[in-house]
């Protein structure tokens, strides 16, 4: 532990209130619990053995879990922060399906893209997410951010440039599912901060598309609930870390029942800087778009030929 942390310690010390309330005065050697993960330290035996973990599970199956990845002294506080903040996200019931395109699309019989779901979860954007809350300050930590980079082969990693979707809280209200889909993005960053008391599981078909096939019969096969393809379901914790490869895996959170919202922490990030959601994607996700969006429009470009 450094001098720096130990002054900053003594400060929290002596203002207990604060630290009941916010996450704000605590370094980030605090908050992670850096003994199990010593971002600052990847190079050394401890962070070496958490990077090769991820690796290898990554290369796998497209996911891997950082278990009590936040402090769990602190896993209260993350709980409040984002419920607090949970009220400011967009609700509005959307008709979907897997590849976010059109569900009135001209689609054949059997294309998967016929089956339509209701996508009930919402989003608080991230200029509505407190600059000092303890998600935001994860999300822009370089260490963090270094430390993602590594974990998924990247030789640079960005905040997106997106003033609304780089950094979201999903809100999955009792009764509402986030159905089966296939993310925009090939790797996504998460954590739940919230649990259900019951259903609201992640649950994932790993590497079921590739970026030369979308494997329509097995996408199919999932969406029907017929069996047969391999769905797994991963058991999460408020404050684990989840990074996941979700372009080619296709997954959702299920039905949430009993009382509670389920609530996680969504950090995107891109390997090219400034990159931004299209208008009616925007639109879509949070109601409204900013001239950042309007301005970005037709500029976009894709690194795939995969439907969304
Ligand atoms: O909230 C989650 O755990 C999953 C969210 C998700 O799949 C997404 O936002 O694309
Ligand atoms: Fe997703």
């Amino acid at each position: 532990m450094g001098a720096s942390t130990l002054l900053l310690l003594s400060r929290v010390e002596s203002s207990g209130e604060d630290l009941m309330s916010t996450s704000e005065a605590l370094p980030l050697e605090d908050l992670v619990d850096s003994d199990r993960y010593p971002l600052s330290d990847l190079d050394g035996e401890t962070g070496a053995a958490v990077v090769s973990r991820a690796r290898r599970e990554l290369a796998a199956d497209g996911c891997t879990v950082l278990p009590d990845f936040i402090r769990p002294s602190l896993q209260g506080l993350l709980q409040r922060e984002c419920a607090a903040m949970a009220p400011r996200a967009h609700f509005d019931v959307a008709t979907v399906n897997v590849y976010n395109m059109a569900v009135d699309a001209d689609l054949p019989e059997d294309h998967p893209g016929r089956t339509a779901f209701e996508r009930g979860n919402a989003f608080v954007p991230r200029d509505r997410v407190p600059a000092g809350s303890l998600i935001s300050r994860l999300y822009s930590h370089a260490l963090f951010q270094q430390f993602v980079a590594r974990c998924f082969e990247l030789g640079e990693l960005h905040e997106l440039g997106d003033p609304l979707s780089g950094l979201v809280l999903n809100v999955v209200e009792p009764g509402m599912e986030h159905p089966w889909h296939f993310d925009t993005n090939e790797f996504t960053v998460s954590m739940l901060t919230q649990a259900a008391e019951d259903g609201g599981v992640f649950e994932y078909c790993p590497n079921i598309r590739s970026a030369e096939e979308e494997n329509f019969p097995a996408v199919r096969n999932v969406l029907a609930g017929e069996g047969g393809e391999p769905v797994r379901r991963l058991p999460l914790r408020p404050g684990d870390l989840q990074l996941f490869k979700g372009r080619y895996s296709l997954h959702r959170v299920s039905p949430v029942r009993g009382s509670l919202a389920r609530h996680s922490a969504i950090f995107a990030y891109s390997e090219r800087p400034g990159v931004i959601g299209s208008v009616s994607r925007t639109r879509q996700l949070f109601g409204r778009v900013l001239p950042e969006h309007l301005a970005a429009e037709g500029r976009a470009v894709r690194g795939d030929r995969l439907l969304d």
